[in-house]
């Protein structure tokens, strides 16, 4: 899949949601991670041609999604965040119509309700799984989890990774853009703030410590996120700190780092 983002702004009124946006990705799995209200939403709007932008260009797959909507259609399935599923059909049935869907035993405490009567969670878990079911070169997932528990979430999460597709997704998660992106995107205020594969986040020598609250930050540490502590070092001083037990163990520092500098 190639996504290209060519100075994209996309403005409502007097706010302006995206402010020139540019990457060029060529891969399988796209991840936009962002804060809330940061634009990634309104990113995938606009490639997935449910609206133009204000100015600049996005191009799927040599395709403008919001100038050849046919196209842009067949080549993509999407789902967008906020469930908003009030059919009045019951889940089997529903999931019965989706032609070889299996459900993987995620719907079987709802199979018998009304989608219109299931929680968000349970909502979103129906829409999620009908996208994933559907043949389509693209998978367009708008915070697939969001709304999901962490059980859930874990299940859910393999299955979307399963999915052969190309993949665009979004989260405000970290460990979510490190799970699902081969690159990520960071968007902070309509703006890209970093981008890059997970090897560039990984080459520097700096950690997520994990430790308990109110631990005393050790030397190196150039951020506190509570319970995980961002230090910089070699990872020898790393396995150090756990053998002295003032930490509890210790990964490579990803995408955390990069939201942390774009705070
Ligand atoms: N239709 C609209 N009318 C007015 N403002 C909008 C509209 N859609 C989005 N916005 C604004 O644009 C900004 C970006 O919104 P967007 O939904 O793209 O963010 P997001 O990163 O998806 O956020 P979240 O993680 O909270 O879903 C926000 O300030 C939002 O209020």
């Amino acid at each position: 899949m190639r996504v290209i983002a060519e100075d994209v702004y996309k403005s409502f009124g007097r706010k302006t949601a995206l402010k020139g946006v540019r990457f060029d990705f060529e891969g399988k799995n796209l991840c936009l991670l962002g804060h809330n209200g940061s634009g990634k939403t309104t990113f995938l709007s606009i490639m997935t041609s449910l609206i133009s932008p204000t100015r600049g260009k996005v191009i799927v797959n040599g395709v403008i999604p919001y100038k050849d909507r046919d196209k842009a259609v067949s080549m993509m399935a999407f789902q967008f965040e906020k469930p908003k599923f009030n059919l009045k059909v019951k889940v089997k049935d529903y999931m019965r119509y989706l032609d070889e869907c299996d459900d993987m035993g995620l719907l079987d405490d709802v199979k018998n309700e009304y989608i219109s009567s299931l929680s968000s969670g349970q909502t979103q878990m129906v829409q999620l799984l009908s996208v994933l079911c559907v043949k389509s070169e693209i998978k367009v997932l708008d915070e697939p989890l969001s709304h999901v528990d962490l059980a859930n979430a874990t299940k859910l999460g393999k299955v979307i990774m399963k999915d052969k597709a190309d993949k665009v997704i979004t989260t405000h998660i970290p460990e979510e853009a490190e799970w699902f992106g081969d690159y990520i995107v960071v968007l902070k205020e309509g703006e890209v703030r970093w981008k890059g594969t997970i090897d560039d986040l990984y080459r520097e020598p700096i950690y997520e410590v994990f430790v308990r609250f109110n631990t005393t930050p050790p030397s190196g540490t150039i951020a506190d996120f509570g319970n995980i502590l961002l230090v910089r070092g070699e990872e020898e001083e790393m396995e150090s700190m756990v053998k002295k037990g003032i930490a509890i163990g210790f990964k490579k520092a990803g995408v955390r780092k990069i939201y942390m500098e774009s705070d």
